[in-house]
């Protein structure tokens, strides 16, 4: 399904709080370096439109949110959802979500990592351009605390079954898959994200799970 154009925030906006560039982050990424605080911190990857990152940072003040983006118009606009949500332990980082994971997040420091509606790179030649690999994933596993949380959720059935498969071999302190279940929505945007409330809207499946990570011993 072809995705809108979408609208970059106006240039007179200032969305010097809530955007960075990928080349401007600090080499330890955390609360602290973005936020000046410590508060737990999720990370969400591939954020789209921006939905996800918008409502649950106004939703869970207790928490910083990190959204990455690697389309720079969608981070842009991202990041102007924020500034109209008046969220303020919110930030989008432009660029590519797999090098700070490989070398920017300290290990054991994140509250949460989400990945929705990931890119489905349905043929076989591309499957290893889905953003949840069997690299990422060890990078999630690394950079989670104790009890942190990896949500999945996509409508694209062999992406789950194959990452369901792939987790249980590779990230047994993922232990099992703990399904999410779909919430009715009470408006127009009460979805987790654009393409869940695209895929409802045409009554398509999908499939919604979160891994808690525990210690294997
Ligand atoms: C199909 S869209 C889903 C967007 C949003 N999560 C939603 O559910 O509405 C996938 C998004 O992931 C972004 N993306 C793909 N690879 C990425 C990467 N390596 N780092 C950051 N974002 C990425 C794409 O640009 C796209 O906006």
């Amino acid at each position: 399904m072809p995705r809108h154009q979408i609208r970059s925030p106006k240039s007179s906006v200032d969305l010097s709080t809530v955007l960075r560039d990928v080349d401007q982050l600090p080499a330890d990424l955390g609360s602290q370096s973005m936020f000046g605080n410590d508060l737990p911190l999720e990370i969400e990857v591939g954020s789209g439109k921006g939905l996800f990152i918008s409502t649950e940072s106004v939703a869970h003040p207790e928490h910083n949110f990190l959204g990455v983006e690697i389309v720079g118009k969608y981070a842009s606009h991202s990041a102007g959802r924020l500034l109209k949500a008046g969220s303020t332990n919110a930030i989008m980082i432009s660029g590519n979500a797999e090098p700070l994971f490989e070398k920017n997040i300290a290990a054991g420091s994140l509250e949460a990592v989400h990945v929705y509606f990931p890119d489905p790179w349905w043929k076989k030649k591309h499957r290893k351009r889905r953003v949840v690999n069997e690299t990422s994933v060890r990078n999630f596993s690394r950079a989670l605390r104790v009890g942190g949380r990896f949500h999945f959720w996509t409508d694209v059935l062999d992406y789950f079954e194959n990452t369901i498969e792939m987790i249980a071999d590779i990230a047994p302190e993922f232990g099992v898959p703990i399904p999410e279940e779909e919430v009715e929505a009470q408006h127009d945007l009460d979805y987790r994200t654009h393409f869940e409330r695209r895929s409802i809207r045409h009554q398509i499946p999908v499939y919604r799970v979160r891994y808690e990570k525990r210690v294997v011993g």
